[in-house]
């Protein structure tokens, strides 16, 4: 089995003057995974992509794809991304600025079926430069699909979107994923990053903070949140020390224990016979990304 990965950086460094945007990031992507890149404002996702599309070199460290300089995959058309700055063509029509594109890559999906994987082929005789931001994200993701690269890099593809189109946005990125394909996107919305991805990269100033699933991410970030009524009389005294409890919070009667295990924490609390009310929270992706991200 080739175990190369599809796209990595190791120890990949990008300064731009006195910025460091990317400062060591680690990131691997194994054939026909499915990963999300997450990061506050500034984390340095976009440059991480673009290290990866061999658009900016590091200064440092190593960004390959298909194993080797990335030019050489992009030439070779195996990869498809969608990126963040949109700007329009004017006055060809959709149609024709997809089969454009599609002529430039030597394997290519037939216009229509590119057009009906983004979701738009009602749009195909339409022009580019009078449409709205979200149909022209799906014009630029169509763009990006025209190639069918193995590889689709998308940079916050779904920013534009609505409700509705945000969904059909994911139902073709899973079509696409299902196909072998392999999909690295980034994204704020950590509950699309929790419902596409197989695997969540979180990066923070310019370092992978945390690599796994959501699954992984709660567990890793913060455990769960323990919630008992006291009894009359009864104080919170001890039970920052009970074990697993990180922090306790005593409002109304009721304390809450943000535990890192919290089976311990539970028998510790019935040995005190303390377990009225008893309600048990895991963390929420929320939570771990705040926890993984905290400014420090
Ligand atoms: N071309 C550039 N010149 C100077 N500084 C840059 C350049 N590109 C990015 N930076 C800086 O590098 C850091 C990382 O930026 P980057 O765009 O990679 O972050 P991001 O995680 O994609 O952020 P966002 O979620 O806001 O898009 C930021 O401090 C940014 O200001």
């Amino acid at each position: 089995m080739n175990r190369t990965p599809v796209a990595a950086l190791s120890r990949a460094v990008k300064r731009y003057g006195p910025t460091t945007a990317v400062d060591g990031v680690e990131l691997a992507l194994a054939a026909g995974e499915t990963v999300a890149l997450l990061g506050r404002n500034g984390a340095g996702k976009s440059t991480a992509i673009a290290l990866l599309l061999g658009l900016v070199e590091p200064d440092a460290g190593r960004a390959e794809l298909f194993g080797a300089r990335p030019e050489t995959a992009v030439r070779e058309g195996r990869v498809g991304a969608m990126l963040q700055d949109a700007r329009a063509v004017p006055r060809v029509t959709v149609r024709e600025l997809v089969a454009f594109v599609a002529g430039r890559y030597p394997v290519p999906l037939p216009v229509p079926r590119a057009l009906e994987l983004a979701g738009i082929p009602e749009l195909a005789g339409r022009r580019v430069d009078r449409l709205s931001g979200g149909q022209l994200q799906r014009v630029r993701l169509a763009l990006a699909l025209a190639g069918d690269p193995a590889l689709l890099v998308l940079d916050e593809p779904t920013a534009a979107l609505d409700v509705a189109a945000r969904r059909e946005f994911w139902t073709s990125m899973r079509e696409y994923a299902r196909r072998g394909h392999t999909v690295l996107f980034s994204t704020h919305h950590l509950e699309e990053a929790d419902a596409h991805a197989d695997r969540i990269v979180v990066v923070d100033r310019g370092r992978t903070v945390a690599d796994g699933t959501g699954t992984e991410l709660r567990r890793a970030a913060g455990g769960s949140l323990v919630a008992v009524d006291m009894a009359a009389g009864q104080g919170p005294d001890g039970l920052a020390l009970l074990p697993g409890v990180r922090s306790v919070e005593v409002r109304g009667g009721r304390a809450r224990l943000r535990t890192e295990d919290s089976d311990a924490t539970v028998r510790a609390l019935a040995e005190r016979g303390a377990i009225r009310g008893l309600e048990v929270v895991p963390a929420t992706l929320d939570e771990a990304f705040l926890a993984l991200t905290e400014v420090r």
